[in-house]
């Protein structure tokens, strides 16, 4: 499987309507502390826009949600795998990707025979407190190692100007929340993104 090397992580379905439409072709919904209406809405919604821009949905947590509402891949921390029904996830059809920090996460998450493994933080991020330091670029390198062929995404602190050096160092995704949302002006932020890594795509 490939991924687009531009991942945006957002958290509303109005941010995907307001910038799939320039060209995202990966968009994970992440949405926090919302009652199951909302989010039932919100994922429909988001499944909608991306249907229509040939965008692929990643909803984030909410695996039976996703399930319901027909989304085909989801993604899922350490916490969310061990609570999570995995032969529910794969007899529905959905493809999955995990969240690994270190060693032992990393050998849980190969164990469920994910669709892409994403390691972080990469960087220091400013968007959820972590317990683990950065990563650095060599750490890409290492599980990019371990993981391949299965594709590996890079999340944390990541700008356009980090974004080479991830790929140089072998992930096939670049996973990316506050640089873009809160950019002065995150449209022209997303099509710095598309550009940046069209060597990549
Ligand atoms: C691409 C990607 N990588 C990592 C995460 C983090 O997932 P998780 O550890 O479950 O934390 P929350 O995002 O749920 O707070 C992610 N969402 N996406
Ligand atoms: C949601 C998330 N998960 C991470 C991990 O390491 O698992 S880092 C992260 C935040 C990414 O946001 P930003 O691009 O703003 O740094
Ligand atoms: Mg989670």
């Amino acid at each position: 499987m490939k991924l687009d090397p531009f991942y945006l992580i957002v958290d509303s379905a109005a941010w995907i309507e307001r910038l799939v439409p320039l060209g995202v072709k990966l968009v994970q919904l992440r949405i926090k502390d919302r009652d199951e209406d909302e989010l039932r809405a919100e994922i429909r919604r988001a499944n909608d826009v991306c249907a229509v821009h040939g965008c692929q949905l990643i909803v984030n947590d909410y695996w039976r949600l996703a399930i319901e509402e027909g989304c085909d891949f989801v993604h899922l921390g350490q916490e969310d795998l061990a609570a999570a029904d995995l032969l529910a996830i794969k007899y529905a059809g959905l493809k999955l990707g995990l969240s690994t920090h270190d060693h032992a996460e990393l050998e849980t998450a190969m164990a469920a025979e994910p669709d892409y493994i994403a390691l972080g933080p990469i960087y220091p991020t400013t968007l959820k407190k972590m317990k683990w330091a950065p990563q650095g670029l060599e750490r890409i390198s290492e599980w990019k190692c371990q993981v391949a062929p299965i594709p590996l995404v890079a999340i944390g602190g990541l700008n356009p100007e980090r974004i080479d050096g991830v790929f140089e160092a072998g992930a096939d995704s670049a996973a990316v929340v506050t640089d873009i949302t809160l950019n002065a002006d995150p449209e022209a932020r997303t099509r710095e993104w598309i550009e940046k890594t069209k060597k990549w795509r």
